[in-house]
């Protein structure tokens, strides 16, 4: 749940200018495209939804369960299949993808179609020192999960940066960051700079 407070004037230009499109999060494990996205929706005063969060409470287990015992394809079908749902074309919401969602076609189609991509993009040891706090990303649980970190950026990124814009994630307040996001959508959008 968000707590969503009214909307003041930048906010409300914002959602004029989005229309029925919803503000997609984008990045890697640990960019932060939940922990903003559910702060830049209490501002816009739109619903946050979580696509991690929604497989696991469809599955009823959690993501690492979800690797383990039905294997990485079976998660990555989930999870084509919940964005499609979720970006259903009517309501405008902010969605927080999983790091790999953006990966698939059929999903940057989706998103291209009914939202505007924001790229939460963080740099190696901000990633790093963020995901070594929890256990809870089964990509990494590798011999080297300093290598397989790298080896998904430099996959990643190149496709990433098809996002329509991109914001420096880093270890500032989430405020900052949240800003910046709005700042971009707005220059984005409305073609303002504030
Ligand atoms: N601006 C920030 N400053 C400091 N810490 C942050 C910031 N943004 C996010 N974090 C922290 O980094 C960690 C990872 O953030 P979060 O879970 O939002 O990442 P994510 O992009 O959703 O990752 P995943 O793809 O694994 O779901 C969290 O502990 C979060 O509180
Ligand atoms: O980067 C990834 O591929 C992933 C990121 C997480 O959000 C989860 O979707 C899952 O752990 C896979
Ligand atoms: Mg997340």
């Amino acid at each position: 749940m968000t707590t969503k407070t009214a909307p003041g004037e930048r906010e409300r230009a914002l959602l004029a200018a989005l229309g029925a499109r919803s503000v997609v999060l984008i990045g890697m494990m640990g960019a932060g495209k939940s922990a903003v996205g559910k702060r830049l929706a209490g501002r816009l005063g739109l619903a946050f939804h979580d696509a991690d969060a929604e497989i696991e409470a469809a599955a009823q287990k959690t993501i690492s369960e979800i690797f383990a015992e039905e294997g990485e394809p079976f998660f990555r079908d989930k999870e084509r299949r919940v964005i499609a749902r979720l970006l259903d074309g009517q309501t405008p919401i902010v969605l927080a993808t999983g790091g790999g969602a953006f990966m698939n076609e059929e999903t940057r189609g989706n998103i291209r179609e009914h939202g505007v991509s924001v790229w939460l993009r963080a740099d190696f040891d901000v990633l790093m020192r963020r995901v070594r706090r929890k256990a809870n990303r089964p990509l990494l649980k590798t011999a080297d999960p300093e290598a397989t970190l790298r080896g998904l950026m430099d996959l990643r990124y190149p496709v990433y940066a098809q996002a329509d814009v991109t914001v420096h994630s880093r270890d500032v307040a989430h405020d900052v960051v949240i800003e910046e996001v709005t700042a971009a959508l707005e220059a984005h959008l409305v073609g303002a700079t504030a």
